[in-house]
């Protein structure tokens, strides 16, 4: 098993780990680690998170392995700025066939693991090992002991938060539902690529953004209120339409689009970054008329998005 850690970590302590894909690291996952990292104080040990450079089920059954709530690199931040050291595991042919006591040995080898620490709901291994006690003997077989985390003790919905359920929720474009379980706005970032150019004639000039990386989810078409940061680190309200423009790209097969009009700012965004961050849904994609029809919208829609967001507390998350 191919296991990468920051070789600049020079903690040599014996390590608790814990094991996941952490998509998103929601709240959930924030749980998790602030037990790893409470259990880590106590016993003196290196608390050790590791993720999947892949999803499973993007070696498994690609067909049916779920776009991302957040790149592989941003996860492994937030999982430092929980306490944890992050750690990145090559899910390959190898990997995918290891049983849970094989896995568990490759912890103890390679990250001198003297405790996994397993989340509520966590499976592991090719053997499908179900029940606390096989894992418990799995670990002692692999010479290691076992904990578990409780789960996060409050739900939406009646299910407990999962990268699961935040993507439906923005599969419906309940981007706020999902800021709840996230504890902060789903984002997606690109670089700023051409458009049509007909925007800035209508008075309303876009960003068209190209997300990157393109595993990314892409919450549900049509128009949200979102706050829109921009290469410089400033930040400005901005509406966004996820969609394809029936309006303006009358081709038979039209490619979806992200873009951008942000409420105040002026000048040049192509080729820069832009990260936007999903506050609410505010309207379906539409067919206009006429370019007037769409322009009129557009005001509507301007006004309607700067009352959102002047509401809004924004929340940051390290
Ligand atoms: C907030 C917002 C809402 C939009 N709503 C619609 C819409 O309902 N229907 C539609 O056809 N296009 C919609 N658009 C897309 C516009 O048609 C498009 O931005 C405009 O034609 C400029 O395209 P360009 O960036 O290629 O120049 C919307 C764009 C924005 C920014
Ligand atoms: N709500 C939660 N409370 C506490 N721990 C959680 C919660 N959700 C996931 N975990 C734990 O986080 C670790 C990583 O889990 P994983 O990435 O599979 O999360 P998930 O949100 O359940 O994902 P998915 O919906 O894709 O199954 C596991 O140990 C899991 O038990």
């Amino acid at each position: 098993m191919e296991l990468t850690i920051n070789p600049r970590d020079t903690d040599t302590r014996p390590s608790i780990v814990t094991v996941g894909m952490f998509d998103g690291l929601h709240l959930g996952h924030r749980f998790l680690l602030s037990t790893l990292d409470d259990i880590a104080s106590q016993r003196d040990l290196r608390p050790v998170a590791l993720t999947f450079d892949r999803h499973p089920l993007d070696l498994i059954d690609p067909l049916r392995a779920p776009a991302m709530l957040a790149p592989l690199q941003e996860r492994l931040r937030m999982m430092a700025s929980c306490g944890a050291t992050p750690g990145v595991i090559r899910f390959d042919e190898t990997t995918r066939l290891l049983s849970a006591s094989r896995f568990m040995q490759q912890l103890r080898t390679k990250l001198h693991a003297a405790v996994l620490l397993m989340g509520f709901n966590h499976r592991l291994g090719h053997d499908r090992l179900s029940t606390p006690d096989e894992y418990r003997r799995a670990a002692y077989s692999a010479g290691i002991e076992v904990m578990f985390a409780p789960g996060y003790p409050h739900h939406f919905g009646g299910a407990p938060i999962s990268s699961t359920a935040i993507r439906a929720a923005l599969a419906e474009g309940d981007t706020r539902l999902a800021a709840e379980m996230l504890g902060r706005p789903y984002t997606l970032e690109g670089t700023v690529i051409g458009g049509k150019k007909i925007g800035r004639t209508i008075g309303f000039p876009t960003a068209n953004i190209s997300v990157e990386p393109a595993l990314m989810l892409i919450p549900a078409h049509g128009v949200y209120a979102a706050r829109a940061t921009i290469a410089s680190g400033a930040s400005y309200p901005a509406m966004v339409n996820i969609g394809v423009r029936p309006t303006v790209d009358l081709t038979e097969s039209p490619t979806v689009s992200v873009e951008a009009h942000l409420i105040g700012y002026e000048g040049d965004l192509y080729g820069s970054r832009v990260a936007i961050a999903f506050v609410e849904r505010m309207r379906s994609e539409m067919r206009f008329s006429s370019i007037d029809g769409l322009r009129a919208r557009l005001q509507a829609d301007a006004s309607a998005a700067s009352a959102i967001l002047a509401a809004e507390t924004y929340k940051e998350m390290p």
